[in-house]
């Protein structure tokens, strides 16, 4: 188990995971949601969203079916005030992922340390939560959705366990908490079940956006109505997150001069690493137990084959998300010397979609770090060959924690002191939460 300090159970989240794990405890409101659900297998949950936007199994086929989906337009609603309410329990879904009770599946799940793979979990995640929103805005009159729906945001998942056991089932559940006029906020949780109980694992957020049929133009959801107190609550935390990513973005270090504090903070840094034997702004000395920003990193490649597409034959946000969270593993791993666990993902933001055939370019980077704590971005980038042109599609954020200490790493460049600042706002954020 990680410190209780680590333990990032917000009071909400886990009110509700308390109250899935047991019947007793539980607040009559919240209990409600399971009510009458029957669990998914994981195994599932992708077959589902095929049927539901009548996605191709053959690749060769995935023209003619974005064609059919076309027609789907006329079935749009123009105004959300067209469409019927919904409440927290209607998009409630509860996914089974039966390690325990079949291990036949968990070599996909299994890494070298023989407990779970956490990039396959941010995929199963991914697809729930495109579930969830397509339960939400299901109408019962329609064989398929005309919505593509998208993940927009994966606003922090946090966790509370250090380690996924390979050889126990595992249970998600999650519904929406939260609607704009296109977008939903997701809440999921996900439990492991231990000696007959399900525990606690971790808390996710994600924000999804729903689109056109063709995935054009942004398209409305169904209004989403609180029915108790709890869930009020709920919802108002939803709004201010939405606020609060708005605040987040206005301050952005690439739109904003950093904080007096801030600046203050670069400088010191400057001014330990002048080498006191010359008088020079150029001549830069390394402080003991501490690595250059610009040695801290480790880059990756992925071509993105079909067998990687989502329903919308793009590439899957899962998988970005899987290659992505592997790759911040590696830098952390190599940085620290030790093997890093995963302690939260925060503010992953899919700028882009990524369209198959495209040559991704990833890299990690150790951005802040302290006591044992490792802040990592991941920089993924689409490179045209043709043009030779770079576009960003996805910044991801990682915070891990190593056995040992690790060194500091220090910027020397303008630049990479913006990238140690943002490191280190993240690196609060996800502190401000324990
Ligand atoms: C078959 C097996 C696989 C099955 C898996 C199925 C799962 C499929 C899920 C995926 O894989 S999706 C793939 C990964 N995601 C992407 O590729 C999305 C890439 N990004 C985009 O396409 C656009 O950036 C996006 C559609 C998300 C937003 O486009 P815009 O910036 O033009 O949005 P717009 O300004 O029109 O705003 C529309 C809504 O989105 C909201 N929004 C946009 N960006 C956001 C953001 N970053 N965070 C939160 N909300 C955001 C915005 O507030 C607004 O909400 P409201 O209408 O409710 O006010």
């Amino acid at each position: 188990m990680l410190p209780t300090r680590l333990c990032i159970m917000r009071k909400l989240p886990s009110l509700l995971a308390r109250t899935l794990t047991s019947g007793t405890s539980a607040s009559p409101g919240l209990l409600d949601m399971s009510e009458g659900h029957s669990p998914i297998h994981v195994k599932n949950v992708r077959s589902k969203l095929r049927d539901i936007v009548g996605a191709s199994t053959n690749w060769r086929d995935h023209v003619q079916a974005m064609q059919e989906r076309k027609a789907l337009h006329t079935l749009l609603a123009k105004r959300q005030e067209d469409l019927p309410p919904r409440r927290m329990k209607d998009s409630y879904l509860e996914v089974i992922l039966p390690l325990g009770s079949q291990p036949e599946i968990r070599e996909k799940y299994l890494n070298v340390h023989n407990s779970v793979r956490f990039g396959r979990i941010l995929e199963d995640l991914d697809s729930l939560g495109v579930l969830i929103c397509y339960t939400h805005t299901k109408q019962e009159t329609q064989q398929r959705s005309p919505l593509s729906i998208v993940t927009a945001l994966v606003d922090k998942i946090n966790l509370c366990q250090k380690i996924i056991h390979p050889d126990c089932d595992i249970k998600f559940t999650g519904s929406v908490s939260w609607v704009g006029k296109t977008s939903m906020e997701v809440r999921m949780h996900m439990l492991q079940l231990h000696d007959g109980d399900y525990s606690p694992v971790l808390d996710a957020t994600f924000v999804m956006v729903a689109r056109d049929p063709e995935n054009k133009r942004p398209a409305f959801v169904n209004p989403l109505v609180p029915e108790s107190p709890e869930e009020e609550e709920i919802f108002k935390q939803g709004e201010l997150n939405k606020l609060k990513r708005i605040e987040f973005s206005t301050a952005s270090l690439l739109k904003m001069a950093p904080t007096a504090e801030e600046r203050n903070i670069v400088h010191d840094i400057f001014l330990n690493t002048l080498d006191p034997r010359t008088v020079s702004f150029r001549s830069r000395k390394l402080p003991p137990n501490s690595v250059w920003i610009e040695d801290a990193k480790l880059k990756g490649l992925e071509i993105c084959h079909p067998e990687e597409r989502n329903i919308f034959n793009r590439i899957f946000g899962g998988f970005l998300m899987r290659k992505a969270y592997e790759l911040g593993w590696a830098t952390a791993c190599s940085y620290g010397g030790s093997r890093p666990f995963i302690v939260s993902v925060d503010d992953i933001m899919f700028q882009k979609p990524v369209e198959v055939g495209s040559l991704l370019l990833l890299s990690g980077q150790v951005c802040y770090t302290e006591k044992k704590y490792i802040q990592i971005r991941v920089h993924s980038e689409v490179y045209n060959a043709n043009t030779r042109e770079h576009h960003t599609t996805n910044v991801f954020h990682f915070t891990f924690i190593s056995e040992n200490e690790v060194p500091q790493v220090v910027p020397k460049t303008y630049g990479e002191s913006m990238l140690y600042l943002d490191g280190k706002r993240h690196f609060a954020a996800v502190m401000k939460e324990i």
